[in-house]
């Protein structure tokens, strides 16, 4: 078997979740975490809990960590490190309140008995946000969390282990390329229409107008079945349309937090 290869369009098969419990809701001071609002207690835990429900129908080994003391943004494990499935790669959080997360989680993946790839190192940032493997494809977003020297660090890693790294400059609406396209089968992308299409070349792509800063961020569950938040109707309308199956989810105390669906899991293996 060929070491590090992930691909994201395949159905999801054990997942990383920190159910929000207490730092989430710690917050002080709202900008230094980037988090618009604080959320409602009792809806963001019933949230949280009907999306590991859903993930776990669906076929899923959903993993519960408890959240990073002193990090309100631990709930968003996907950030935190980038799994390969037998390896993964430590990252450097581009938003300085959320260092220490990369730590936590390579210490968990560890435990999962994942080695250490490679690590994204000073100066450069990256989160796993901006991170989405398609073997052989690797697409990494530039974006205000991912700097140009993490997403180098990043391209060079995985391009030692057979990828051909695709580097995309993400527009200023989102936080990460992950609220611009989503995998949504193994040759089928989900995207905002300003991607550039030479950069999705080989995938079959449904485009979306994108309105919001998660427009183009759903879970991909496998089997033509996806989760997609309430408000995102675009993505839902065009995906019904496209036969996949929909699970809409409300997630709006997480929206609060400046995140989307795949914010809140990291996929530890898909297949
Ligand atoms: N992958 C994501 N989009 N994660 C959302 C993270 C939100 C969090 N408040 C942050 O700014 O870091």
């Amino acid at each position: 078997m060929l070491k590090g290869i992930f691909h994201d369009g395949k159905a999801l098969r054990r997942v990383i979740v920190s159910p929000p419990e207490k730092e989430y809701f710690k917050v002080e001071n709202l900008e230094e975490h980037n988090i618009m609002e604080r959320a409602n207690v009792n809806e963001a835990r019933e949230q949280h809990k009907k999306l590991r429900e859903i993930m776990r129908i669906a076929g899923a080994e959903v993993i519960e960590v408890k959240e990073l003391e002193g990090h309100p943004n631990s709930v968003f494990t996907m950030d935190t490190a980038l799994s390969l499935g037998d390896s993964y790669i430590k990252l450097r959080m581009g938003l300085p309140a959320r260092r220490g997360e990369e730590e936590w989680m390579g210490k968990i993946l560890e435990n999962f008995g994942l080695e250490r790839e490679g690590e994204v190192k000073a100066p450069g940032t990256a989160e796993g946000g901006d991170l989405i493997p398609a073997y052989p494809i690797f697409f990494i977003g530039r974006s205000t969390r991912t700097n140009k020297e993490g997403a180098a660090q990043i391209a060079k890693i995985v391009e030692e282990l057979g990828y051909e790294a695709r580097i995309i400059k993400v527009p200023d609406l989102h936080l990460h390329l992950g609220g611009a396209m989503t995998l949504i089968g193994e040759d089928k992308i989900l995207a905002c229409n300003y991607i550039p299409r030479n950069l999705l070349k080989g995938f079959d792509v449904i485009w979306l107008n994108c309105s919001s800063f998660i427009s183009g961020n759903v879970i991909y569950l496998g089997n033509e079945k996806v989760i997609v938040e309430r408000r995102n109707e675009e993505a839902r309308k065009k995906l019904e349309k496209e036969g996949y199956e929909i699970f809409t989810l409300d997630l709006s105390e997480f929206v609060k937090g400046s995140g989307g669906p795949s914010c809140l899991i990291l996929s530890l293996e898909r297949g």
